[in-house]
């Protein structure tokens, strides 16, 4: 059996062939949409076509100077917009802003995973060494089973460590530039693995939404920056037979948990297996009150179900994220079309978030079409944006780096957008469904 040394030394050998492989793909993807347009579309021409394409040319917000610069030195992209509504007599603005991360996984899918998140003492382990500190709340015993296991830990720790941190960092710059409500994209404590159909080791990085490691992570950044949390992780269900789930647990700016909401529409296309691994979440359509405005987190691939949004929007959200996790060759011609058109027809803002990157596995999968095994899903093409009622939007970030979008906005737009078209209240998917009933039922045959 291959020592913990050895078993760290070749994981590091296949790190640096995996990330060689890396920026080989990210090479030959285009960089935004936008800066394309900026860098071909003549000066004079170029304010109509955002005009057309994007509703105009969105107010561009100026971020602290320190902010701007950490994200150059920590490597990611920011940038910040703001959507403004009219001044009315008797609310006061009601402005949010909310960030918006994307990002690659740091670190190779094949570095090796151990007993990440399952036994206490693994937890207390993980806490020990992420937090850096040489004494963990619990006991001096911590520090000496870090010793002793630490080759066993590491390889594991240090990759989630490794998402944690770089979550951290970024979270950091939301704080300096006044972010008050946070969302990460779909799973972003993993690699998207779904495609390979292995459940080991990829469950490994399952935990419980309620107490699991990650969740205590984003409440203590909750609650030092005072910001709302929203955390996509894969959940385990320890109290109902350890199913494993979608799950968007959302954390209140006082570092208080203040629930979570499934994933409802769970993906059979292309290598997206998901289904392999969970079902159809059973949270309903959950709205979240926080101290900044009511949100609600529609995750992937229910942003293709318009009735999905409806659902939430008649709940009461007024900001919908939607992260996710999606490749050019599948989506990438809808993603700007599906989000927005929900902040259209629902009077609300959509914040949809895309990972970054081309994520290798060891192991070949296919896609159940007769194709080629391969050993990657494709490119998640970033490009996360926000979406405003009146149907304007932000430009999107980049394709290939990860990245940071804040954005300010007025949340009384969506009631003033609502009295001006009044979708939901002209809207006659009800009242026709009842009178066909109706005439059904009255007149048989009609
Ligand atoms: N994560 C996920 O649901 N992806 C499915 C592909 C898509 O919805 O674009």
């Amino acid at each position: 059996m291959a020592s913990a040394a050895e078993t760290m030394s070749r994981s590091r050998v296949a790190v640096g062939c995996m990330q060689f492989l890396f920026s080989q793909a990210m090479e030959g993807e285009l960089e935004s949409l936008e800066l394309c347009l900026e860098r071909h579309i003549p000066p004079h021409d170029l304010a109509e076509v955002k005009r057309i394409l994007y509703g105009g040319e969105t107010r561009k917000l100026s971020l602290p100077a320190a902010a701007l610069s950490s994200a150059q030195q920590r490597d990611f992209e920011l940038q910040g917009y703001g959507f403004d509504a009219a001044p009315e007599q008797l609310r006061r603005p009601r402005i949010v802003r909310v960030g918006l991360v994307q990002n690659k996984i740091p670190l190779p899918t094949d570095t090796a995973v151990a007993v990440q998140f399952c036994p206490p003492i693994g937890q207390n382990i993980c806490k020990a060494i992420y937090f850096g500190k040489t004494a963990c709340h619990e006991s001096k015993q911590i520090i000496w089973d870090v010793d002793r296991v630490c080759g066993f830990f590491v390889a594991s720790v240090e990759k989630v460590a490794a998402l944690h941190k770089r979550i951290e960092e970024i979270v950091e710059v939301a704080a300096m530039c006044g972010v008050n409500i946070i969302c990460f994209q779909e799973a972003w404590t993993m690699p998207f693995a779904f495609c390979t159909r292995e459940r080991l080791p990829w469950t490994e990085f399952a935990e419980s939404a309620e107490g699991g490691i990650t969740t205590k992570f984003c409440q203590e950044l909750a609650k030092k920056y005072d910001m709302v949390v929203v955390s996509p992780i894969l959940e385990r269900d320890e109290i109902h037979g350890g199913t494993l789930w979608n799950t968007a647990v959302v954390i209140s700016n006082s570092g208080a948990l203040l629930g979570k909401s499934r994933k409802n529409h769970i993906p059979r296309v292309g290598d997206f297996n998901e289904s392999t691994y969970y079902m159809e979440g059973n949270t309903g359509h959950p709205v979240f009150q926080t101290q900044f405005g009511t949100i609600a987190v529609n995750i992937c691939f229910g942003r293709h179900h318009p009735l999905n949004w409806l659902m939430y929007s008649l709940n009461g959200a007024e900001i919908i994220f939607n992260p996710s996790a999606t490749i050019g060759t599948l989506s990438e011609s809808l993603w700007p079309i599906e989000a927005r058109n929900a902040a259209i027809a629902n009077h609300c803002f959509t914040c949809p978030i895309n990972r970054v990157g081309t994520e290798y596995y060891k192991n070949a999968f296919t896609s159940g079409d007769g194709g080629e095994a391969h050993h990657d899903l494709g490119h998640f093409y970033g490009s996360s944006y926000v979406a405003a009622p009146d149907g304007s939007r932000t430009p999107g970030l980049s394709r290939t780096r990860d990245g940071l979008l804040v954005v300010e906005m007025d949340l009384n737009l969506c009631r003033q957008v609502s009295d001006k078209w009044n979708f939901k209240v002209c809207g006659r998917h009800m009242v026709v469904g009842l009178m066909d009933l109706n005439c059904a039922v009255k007149s048989p045959g009609f």
